[in-house]
């Protein structure tokens, strides 16, 4: 387990993007260990899902770096690669894969378990335990991924990354699908991961309630450039932006319950 205060992920001048036309333009942004969690937000198309795909080395950098522990994530080595995966979890919007009919719900949290101790990430999880967590009954697990509804996969994708008990995890819009209540839940839930387990959160929303809620401090990227960061209520209150002056009138009722 990470020791808190330790970089583990460190984005530094970091340009990438996609066909040599660069989407990110020098952004710097450290995750260290054991920290509480941090959002990033801003308008569509900004590149905040692209500064996660190279955060966990799917986007290689065109200058500047991205780090883990000190090591070029994009070219890591087979056994730190193994350590990566199991140390780093990214969940996505469509993380679930569904194109094998027969895989069920037991068998995708049971070989995730594996695969965990494999990368000795030793702990007590069961599938069932996983299942509570997103608070999916434990009905579904006989169930196929394949007939499960857009939420309840969404949910099953965050079981999953928690099955190494990463000491980071990258959450890209992973509530989307869910509704409000339910969303309130797990956002509850996903809190205590950093208080009770040390996991540091990285969330990705447009959701400004959510990352409210969550982080206790947000990056505002704009056009591949972090503009902003801070305690969302503190930006919102008085935007030194106009991209996050646009965020607080676009989100009106949040801006103000934040004030
Ligand atoms: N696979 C790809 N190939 C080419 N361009 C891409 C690809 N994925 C994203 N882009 C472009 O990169 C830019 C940033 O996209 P990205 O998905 O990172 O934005 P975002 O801030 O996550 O947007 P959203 O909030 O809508 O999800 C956009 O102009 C997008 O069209």
């Amino acid at each position: 387990m990470a020791q808190a205060g330790e970089a583990i992920i460190v984005a530094s001048a970091l340009h990438t993007g996609y066909d040599g036309q660069e989407v990110l333009h020098g952004v710097d942004l450290t995750i260290g260990a054991r920290e509480p969690a941090v959002g990033i937000v801003g308008p569509s198309g900004a590149g905040k899902s692209t500064l996660v795909r190279a955060l966990v080395g799917l986007r290689p950098p065109y200058a500047g770096t991205a780090t883990y522990r000190g090591r070029t994530v994009s070219k890591l080595r087979r056994g730190d690669k193994k350590e990566f995966a199991g140390a780093v979890r990214r969940v996505s919007q469509d993380g679930v894969p569904t194109s094998d009919p027969r895989l069920t719900v037991e068998k995708y949290l049971t070989a995730a378990l594996k695969e965990a101790r494999r990368a000795g990430r030793t702990h007590a999880s069961t599938p069932e335990g996983l299942l509570e967590f997103v608070a999916l009954e434990q009905h579904f697990l006989p169930r196929t991924v394949r007939t499960m509804s857009g939420g309840e996969r969404q949910r099953l994708a965050l079981a999953h990354a928690l099955a190494t008990r990463p000491d980071v995890l990258i959450l890209d819009e992973p509530l989307t699908a869910i509704d409000p209540g339910l969303r309130s839940e797990i956002l509850r839930r996903l809190k205590t991961l950093t208080t009770d387990l040390g996991i540091s959160v990285l969330l990705v929303s447009h959701d400004l309630e959510s990352v409210e809620r969550l982080c206790s401090r947000v990056h505002v990227l704009a056009d591949g450039v972090i503009v902003a960061t801070g305690p969302l209520s503190q930006l919102l209150a008085a935007p030194d932006h106009p991209v996050v002056a646009d965020l607080a009138a676009a989100a009106p009722l949040t801006a103000q319950r934040l004030r």
